[in-house]
């Protein structure tokens, strides 16, 4: 995984902006004169129509684009199918997560759940699939894709085809894998931490409006793209999705196998062989590392300078198995 791990950064480093599926579309949601009026408006009418399922769309239609570099219709039949498998996807596997029982393979292979699964995941699997066919055969042809911009910024899939050697590089089997991987990874997270921050905003209207102002300020009524030079000038709104995220961390737990014995200030020793969990929900609410305020959203403690425990802000988790998409 770390040869891997390190390709994959290399690739990200090297995409533009519209990587970062959050601060991306951060000026198409929140920015942009009537531009922003018409996407919210489409974002709370799918919210109201799909229940549950829009959380996946917001995710995936920006995700995808960025991942993929394909444009998703919001009501085409081909996308409600795939958001419908990643619904159905993400509740078999948390289910299974839960219950210990569904763990045995054996037995999971004997309920429907198990036939569910394989048939959903063969829609995503078959969905990336074509992408993949479809990009080779344009970058045998040099044809720019649809997706015009990619003449400025190059989506994942495009430059993990590219510098993996096209088509002597990686297999289509490795180039799915690594895909599904990230489309997995990145999907509900940042769709998670979107809706999160946007509830935020709704709850908070004085932030909501610094955040307004600030975009103002950086674009303008202009409808152009977010670009990386573009970044250091949204020092509030950053603040606003850190802040967010650690009150909701869409990740609120991650597990670890201890492989030495660690012995804590607290005096208990941690177990080699031993499992354990962090409640990464707890630590971000924790007085001793955020204040006494720690339960309030703030976003101006992001920019206070405080220094921290650099561990005390996990929601990308920390170390090298972190996050890639930090
Ligand atoms: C707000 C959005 C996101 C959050 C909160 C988040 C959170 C996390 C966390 C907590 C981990 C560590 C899991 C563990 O230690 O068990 C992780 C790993 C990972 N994330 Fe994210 N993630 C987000 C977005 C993304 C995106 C957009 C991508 C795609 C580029 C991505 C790709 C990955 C990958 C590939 C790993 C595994 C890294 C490894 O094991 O070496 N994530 N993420």
């Amino acid at each position: 995984w770390k040869i891997q791990k390190f390709v994959n950064v290399s690739k990200e480093l090297k995409c533009g902006i519209k990587s970062y599926p959050l601060i991306g579309h951060a000026h198409l949601l929140a920015g942009g004169g009537v531009n922003r009026m018409t996407v919210i408006k489409k974002f709370s009418h799918n919210a109201l129509k799909n229940g549950g399922l829009s959380y996946i769309w917001i995710g995936s239609k920006f995700y995808v684009e960025t991942a993929l570099g394909v444009k998703l219709k919001v009501n085409g039949n081909t996308e409600k199918q795939l958001m419908e498998s990643f619904d159905i996807l993400f509740k078999l596997m948390t289910t299974r997560m839960v219950e210990p029982w569904l763990q045995l393979d054996a037995l999971y292979k004997l309920l429907p759940q198990h036939n569910n699964f394989e048939k959903n995941k063969e829609i995503l699997r078959s969905f990336v699939n074509e992408i993949i066919k479809e990009k080779r055969k344009k970058i045998k042809e040099n044809i720019k894709t649809d997706n015009d911009d990619t003449k400025v910024t190059k989506s994942f899939l495009d430059l993990y085809i590219e510098s993996s050697g096209g088509d002597r590089g990686c297999t289509d089997e490795e180039l799915l894998e690594e895909t599904l991987v990230m489309l997995l990874a990145g999907t509900d997270t940042s769709a998670v931490g979107l809706c999160f921050t946007i509830c935020m905003l709704a709850q908070y209207p004085d932030v909501q409006e610094k955040v307004f102002q600030e975009l103002q300020e950086v674009f303008g009524d202009s409808e152009r793209q977010v670009v990386v030079e573009d970044l250091p000038r949204l020092k509030y709104l950053e603040a606003v999705f850190r802040e967010s995220l650690r009150l909701y961390p869409p990740v609120p737990l991650i597990v670890r196998e201890i492989n030495e014995d660690i012995k804590l200030p607290s005096g208990v020793t941690l177990k080699k062989g031993c499992g354990f969990l962090a409640l990464i929900w707890g630590l971000h609410r924790n007085p001793l590392y955020w204040g006494e305020d720690a339960e309030q959203f703030r976003p101006e403690r992001f920019l206070e300078g405080h220094s921290r425990h650099p561990a005390a802000f996990l929601t990308f988790s920390h170390g090298p198995r972190n996050c890639l998409g930090e």
